[in-house]
């Protein structure tokens, strides 16, 4: 028997398994719908959709039913409930008549759209009668898409602040894509978080060390290297000398990576001491012969982030001095950086690039890390990301259907099929009810009965995301 892999009909809710048992006698199509919906007062007006085609291809495609999963199910759900409630005969038909794959058709919007909350970004629906059942049966599985969507959207909404410091004090958005390195892979729940989360990041940045999200690119978008890094140092390698010997350390590195950049993290005693009498006296020959495309980058970990970043920087102009850039910023000499890689969010980089700015310091001198903050302090309830039966069909008859809770109309959702199309504005906006025009609706087949209809490369994605121009104004 094949080694149990992965059992599709064990990857959903419990009670699930219980409700084809109560859905109006005689239907024949259940449609539902994914979106992020609107809440007044969120942090995130719109979203990037991403991470659909890496599930289509890892979960659902293909014969995802066999005879052994039936078997597995069927024991597994018998012991669950202390009662026959799996449908062991519909799940062998879909085995017979579609030999396991599913007849299912899933429509979304490309990946990498920028859409607005509030609009429908996936639709399914069963495309055999019989199975109705089964759109429901997979929105557990397809609703965890809110993880690598809100990190993308989160990734996007950190290059916007950058972009805008940037362009302020730089007058330019070079180097943005490198601007915003993951470091997040530790802080996440699972290697599979890693990936996915690692992959939504490298939609909007080329700067990662999460190599998890690296493969993902590769494997699922197409993408031979979608990010770099560069040679660093962690606390184990410059403590392992002893407290006497941090020099040494840093000397060490610098030696090793004598091209290209190489950072050091120097906070494991004391910051101001290392840039001032480490990198900025002892070391400073070392530092100064090195070049823009050898910089050195000091890493600081500890302090508050904004004041420990100033009080660094002003000791490396002492040491090392300045230059003014074309907008009157002061910049470090090229071979010399600073990566902040602790206690960095959305709020904290703003916060820390308007103090650089406001002490005449341009964005060009400092890179950011972010580790938690991007990949894991987020939940469902972030986008609030819904899935919700929006039509059905029984005896050949259609149905708008739709929640609307009294008790918080913000939960009420879409009703009729859904289709999204750009206005006359230029905004994407949902036609619900069925009202859409087949030739305007900007949702694709992306699946359908078993097969990947379309495949995106992450260079698509890129650029489907790619920042707007007005975004980018400080
Ligand atoms: O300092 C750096 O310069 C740029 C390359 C990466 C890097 C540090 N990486 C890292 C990863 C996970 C946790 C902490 C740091």
């Amino acid at each position: 028997m094949a080694a149990q892999e992965f059992n599709f009909l064990l990857a959903t809710d419990s009670y699930k398994i219980t409700h084809y048992k109560q859905y109006p006698p005689n239907i024949s199509n259940i449609y539902s719908y994914f979106e992020c919906r609107r809440k007044k007062g969120s942090q995130f007006s719109e979203v990037v959709f991403f991470g659909l085609q890496y599930l289509l291809k890892k979960y659902l495609l293909g014969q995802v039913v066999t005879e052994e999963k039936i078997q597995e199910a069927k024991v597994f759900y018998q012991m669950h409930f202390k009662q026959a409630v799996f449908d062991e005969e519909s799940w062998r038909k879909i085995l017979e008549k579609h030999d396991g794959r599913l007849p299912i058709r899933i429509k979304a919007i490309p990946e990498g759209t920028i859409i607005p909350r509030g609009n429908v970004l996936f639709t399914v629906e069963n495309t055999d009668p019989e199975f109705y059942w089964l759109t429901n049966y997979i929105e557990t599985m397809l609703l965890q898409m809110w993880y690598p969507i809100t990190v993308a959207t989160i990734s996007r909404e950190f290059k916007k602040i950058l972009a805008k410091h940037l362009k302020a004090t730089s007058g330019s958005l070079e180097g943005l894509d490198l601007k915003l390195h993951d470091f997040g892979y530790r802080g996440v729940s699972s290697q599979e978080s890693a990936a996915l989360g690692g992959a939504a990041h490298l939609v909007n940045f080329c700067s990662t060390d999460t190599v998890a999200g690296l493969l993902m690119a590769q494997r699922y978008y197409s993408c031979p290297m979608a990010g770099f890094s560069i040679p660093a140092a962690e606390h184990s390698t410059i403590i392992s000398w002893g407290r006497s010997r941090e020099k040494e350390a840093f000397e060490r590195v610098l030696e090793q990576f004598p091209s290209g950049p190489v950072s050091v993290v120097s906070d494991s005693y004391d910051i101001f001491n290392a840039c001032k009498n480490i990198w900025g006296d002892k070391l400073k020959e070392r530092v100064m012969e090195r070049s823009q495309d050898s910089c050195l980058v000091i890493r600081p970990d500890s302090g508050d982030p904004a004041e420990t970043l100033i009080e660094v920087i002003k000791i490396l102009e002492e040491c090392f001095g300045c230059s003014l850039n074309v907008m009157g910023y002061k910049v470090l000499p090229s071979y010399l950086r600073i990566i902040q890689g602790d206690g960095i969010d959305l709020s904290s980089v703003d916060e820390i690039l308007q103090k650089l700015a406001d002490e005449g310091w341009s964005a060009e001198n400092v890179v950011f890390g972010c580790g938690s903050a991007l990949l894991q302090k987020l939940n469902r309830d972030t986008l609030n990301c819904a899935f919700k039966c929006s039509y059905v069909e029984s005896n050949g008859k259609g149905m708008d259907v739709y929640k609307q809770p009294v008790t918080d109309p913000s939960k009420g959702s879409k009703r009729g099929r859904l289709s999204l199309r750009r206005n006359s504005d230029g905004f994407l906006e949902t036609i619900e009810k069925g009202a859409g025009k087949p030739e305007e609706d900007l949702l694709v087949t992306v699946f359908e009965n078993g097969s990947l209809v379309l495949d995106y490369s992450l260079e698509e994605i890129r650029k489907n995301a790619r920042l707007r121009d007005e975004e980018t104004k400080g």
